[in-house]
């Protein structure tokens, strides 16, 4: 491994932290890099938020990650991950599931350290500096001015299966902390923000965030939003009618109206782009290459290839028709786990921070808003998938009531623009196999059966 000593910024207590985090970080479920042994880590930044010499310490990480690039791809210089570091004599049993390690030399040694978001305290520590709108090192705590936090509310830690963590505080605020972190414009923010200007109630409007200036980088780090609370997920709520034998098509048809609001007001918000010949076929060619990607990464997707790249070739095809199509903003990665009934049956979306596994840049790109829907029309039958036996008509009436939906607000109906729809559902099809197989893979089964369908 990269021996952190050899780094002139490293402060002198993540030398002996590394052996600890090298074991620590690949089990965490945030982790991007599983399957690939950590070789060393780069500091991009270390905070102290409080001194390790009282009861409690507290550092703030930015840390680059070393690990070989898996199979041919291109080698990286590791991506950069957010940790928040507590420090204690010992650990109080509440907080066994947090442990990391014991530190046995350096300036922290017969000290026990652990992910800290699982304490109250350090966590209240994080809302505090946002109330207050602190700096502290290169980290700038910022809030709307229009919006007031309240001091002393109680944090706990969300145990959800997450790609990032959060943490709520009272019933009041959630704070999302971002795990695998890049320099730039994050849509996570960006996207709340610009819906809240347009005064689209469909999405929970930041009240502060936590961003970081390094070397003239700037890195959005983690973003404050109101709780809705008492809320359940869509996927919850199907989950729950599919198991009674309820139908969940007016629950779908509300989905598809709020999509279309935010769509709507996103397309205010936000630049617009026009799709013609040339970008249509990039379209196209960019779901190939990742069907190859794909392909080469789970074989068993092999025996489809050609039948699902005849989506793609009729995307293509569109082209040459000489056709034109709006690109916009839009969620990129949208299903029913990203949807919030409120208990007065109001949708929300969250969590615009795209697909995990996309280029960041490739995330921000206006795409056409059918992708979105394609996402969500996945949802509903990855939903009807999971229970035995199968219940594709359930998956088929929640799709054409969404759809329906939508089209009573944008004043289109998505099934319109059929070929659209079915190269971007492909994609999406395509993009869930990778993801179960390298997340969940007892999982796989359930894209792989649309991939088989969308293939025949
Ligand atoms: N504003 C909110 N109010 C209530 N719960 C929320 C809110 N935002 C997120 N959540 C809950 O937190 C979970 C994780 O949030 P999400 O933004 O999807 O994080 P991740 O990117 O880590 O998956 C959601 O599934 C939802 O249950
Ligand atoms: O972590 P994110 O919410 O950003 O999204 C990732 O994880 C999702 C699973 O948690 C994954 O969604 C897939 O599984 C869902 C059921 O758990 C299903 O509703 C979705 O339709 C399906 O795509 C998502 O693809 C991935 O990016």
């Amino acid at each position: 491994m990269t021996p952190m000593a050899e780094t002139v910024t490293t402060p002198s207590f993540l030398v002996s932290l590394a052996p600890l985090l090298r074991e620590w970080l690949p089990r965490q479920r945030w982790f991007a890099g599983k399957g690939r042994p950590v070789t060393g880590f780069t500091p991009v930044a270390a905070t102290e938020l409080l001194p390790p010499d009282g009861r409690l310490g507290l550092y703030h990480l930015l840390l680059r990650v070393h690990q070989p690039s898996a199979l041919g791809a291109e080698p990286h210089p590791g991506d950069c991950y957010q940790l928040l570091i507590g420090v204690r004599e010992a650990l109080p049993p509440r907080l066994a599931p947090a442990l990391i390690g014991h530190v046995t030399d350096g300036p922290l040694a017969g000290r026990t350290v652990y992910e800290a978001l699982y304490d109250p305290r350090p966590a209240e520590v994080l809302l505090e500096a946002l109330r207050t709108q602190a700096r502290i090192g290169g980290l700038r705590f910022e809030r709307d001015p229009h919006q007031e936090i309240r001091e002393g509310l109680v944090a706990r830690l969300m145990t959800a299966e997450q790609s990032n963590s959060s943490v709520v505080y009272g019933d009041t605020f959630i704070l999302k902390l971002l795990r695998r972190v890049v320099p730039g414009v994050n849509p996570d923010l960006e996207i709340p923000l610009a819906l809240a200007r347009e005064g689209c109630p469909r999405v929970p409007s930041p009240t502060a965030w936590l961003h970081a200036e390094i070397d003239a980088e700037s890195y959005v780090l983690a973003v404050l939003q109101p709780f809705v609370s008492g809320a359940s997920d869509g996927w919850e709520l199907a989950l729950r009618e599919l198991a009674k034998g309820e139908d969940f098509a007016a629950e779908a048809r509300a989905l598809g109206r709020a999509t279309a609001e935010v769509h709507t007001a996103l397309a205010r918000a936000l630049p617009t782009v026009t799709l013609g010949h040339v970008q249509l076929q990039a379209l196209s060619d960019g779901m190939t290459e990742r069907l190859a990607a794909a392909v080469q990464a789970v074989p068993g997707l092999r025996p489809y290839e050609g039948g699902l790249r005849s989506a793609y070739r009729a995307l293509a095809g569109l082209a040459v028709e000489g056709q034109t199509w709006t690109a916009q903003r839009i969620h990129g990665d949208l299903h029913l786990g990203q949807c919030l009934r409120s208990p007065s049956g109001a949708w929300s979306l969250i969590d615009f921070e795209g697909e995990p596994a996309r280029p960041p840049a490739e995330r921000r790109l206006p795409q056409p808003p059918v992708r979105d829907i394609a996402g969500m029309l996945r949802s509903f039958d990855y939903a009807a998938h999971t229970v035995s036996p199968p219940a594709p008509d359930w998956a088929r009436v929640c799709r054409a009531a969404y759809c329906s939906g939508y089209a009573e607000v944008a004043g289109r109906d998505p099934r319109t623009d059929a070929v659209l729809l079915r190269a971007f559902e492909t994609d999406k099809a395509v993009y869930e196999v990778v993801y179960e197989a390298r997340h969940r893979p007892d999982w796989l089964p359930v894209p792989l059966s649309a991939i088989r369908r969308l293939a025949a």
